[in-house]
């Protein structure tokens, strides 16, 4: 899978475990950002993460702030994204699983390093359901979003 990642510089000392971790899983990672602990604004690594996955240069999206909340808001006012702030391994994948959910996102300062690859390994490997009941769920969303 096609998998782009950017944090911002709370998120950034956890951003290199992740990315070779999913390197390692055999994924392609593009890596926007940011590349230092300077400061950055997490809007603007979101729009960068979340225009790569809404243009459809990534299948999947991920987000590395400090609690992955400021992450997930900015994300989700994209068209096209569903993002989500997911730190419990349940979560991680039921968000794709029933609500397709294509942007996750972590707080580094809320999860460690272990905790954090197990949730990426939850949601890489989630498939959005074929139940008709999430399905129509969703088309809904993408109504909403349409409308909006
Ligand atoms: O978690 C965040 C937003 O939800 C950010 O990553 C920052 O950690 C947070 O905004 C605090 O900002 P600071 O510049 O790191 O103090």
């Amino acid at each position: 899978m096609r998998i782009v990642i950017g944090s911002d510089h709370a998120g950034f000392p956890l951003k290199a475990t992740v990315v070779e971790h999913i390197r390692k899983l055999g994924h392609e990672v593009e890596d926007v950002g940011s590349h230092d602990d300077r400061p950055v604004d997490f809007p603007d690594i979101a729009q960068l993460v979340t225009g790569a996955v809404a243009e459809g240069r990534a299948e999947r999206g991920l987000l590395v702030c400090g609690t992955g909340v400021g992450a997930s808001i900015a994300a989700n006012k994209v068209r096209g994204i569903r993002a989500a702030v997911c730190h419990d391994i349940h979560s991680a994948h039921q968000c794709v699983e029933h609500d397709d959910v294509n942007v996750m996102c972590i707080g580094a300062q809320i999860v460690g390093p272990w905790l954090a690859l197990d949730l990426i390994d939850s949601y890489l490997t989630a498939e959005f359901s074929t139940d008709e009941d999430f399905r129509r769920r969703v088309e809904k969303l993408h109504k909403m979003d349409a409308d909006r």
